[in-house]
């Protein structure tokens, strides 16, 4: 399944300059940057702020959060200029942050199967990806891929995003697959935890581009 013209994509957790500008030279759709003190791919607001300060292109910045207080979040619009919160968190708590801060808000939601995936959203998009492994110690960000075959033919009438394990080699079929429109990575462009790697981030950009226009 296909037919978008254009297959959203984001790429998530910059830390580095050289990362940062490959995602805006290659036409990316948004930036993530990761406020979660456990990830390689953490930074401060301020660390943040620096980064999206270089030409944006496109480019929107996703602030990420797992399970934040309100003052999390204010703490970290003091000084990064977001344009979309994506929140690890329950449906009803991620609806109170958007109407707190006056952001879209992205609820990235974890599925083990067809019955788990959602019916509704009530925030700006959901964020379908696996469930961690047991041992993870981050919701996201594990480099695991989903079970592509239980979205196939799921058509929700509202926006969504596909994350999880999704790299140069996959994600045209990811698109393929599931008709989904618009994907998110972070670990299929790194060439190590947090480190992003500008020829990678190219190449995904490119074949989900193409993927999407097939
Ligand atoms: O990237 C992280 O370190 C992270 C930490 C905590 C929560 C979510 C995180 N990442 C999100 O997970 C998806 C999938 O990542 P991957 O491509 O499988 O590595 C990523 O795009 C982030 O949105």
């Amino acid at each position: 399944m296909s037919g978008h013209c254009h297959t959203g994509v984001k790429i998530c957790g910059l830390t580095e300059e050289a990362g940062f500008d490959a995602c805006v030279e290659n036409g990316a759709d948004w930036i993530g940057f990761v406020f979660f003190e456990r990830s390689p791919r953490f930074v401060t607001p301020q660390h943040a702020t620096r980064l999206a300060q270089r030409e944006r292109g496109q480019a929107r910045t996703v602030g990420l959060f797992v399970h934040p207080t309100d003052e999390d979040i204010a703490r970290v619009l003091e000084h990064a200029p977001l344009d979309v919160m994506q929140i690890y968190a329950s449906d009803e708590r991620a609806r109170q942050v958007a109407d707190a801060f006056g952001l879209p808000v992205w609820l990235s939601f974890p599925v083990a199967g067809r019955e788990d995936l959602p019916q509704s959203c009530s925030v700006q998009r959901m964020l379908i990806e696996p469930i961690p492994p047991k041992n993870a110690t981050r919701p996201g960000g594990n480099a695991q891929k989903l079970d592509w075959s239980m979205l196939e033919g799921w058509q929700p009438s509202f926006p969504w995003m596909l994350a999880g394990g999704l790299n140069v080699g996959n994600v045209a079929e990811a698109i393929r697959r599931t008709g989904v429109p618009a994907v998110d990575v972070s670990s299929g462009v790194e060439s190590a935890p947090g480190i992003k790697d500008p020829a990678l981030i190219a190449s995904f950009v490119r074949n989900a581009r193409t993927a999407g226009r097939a």
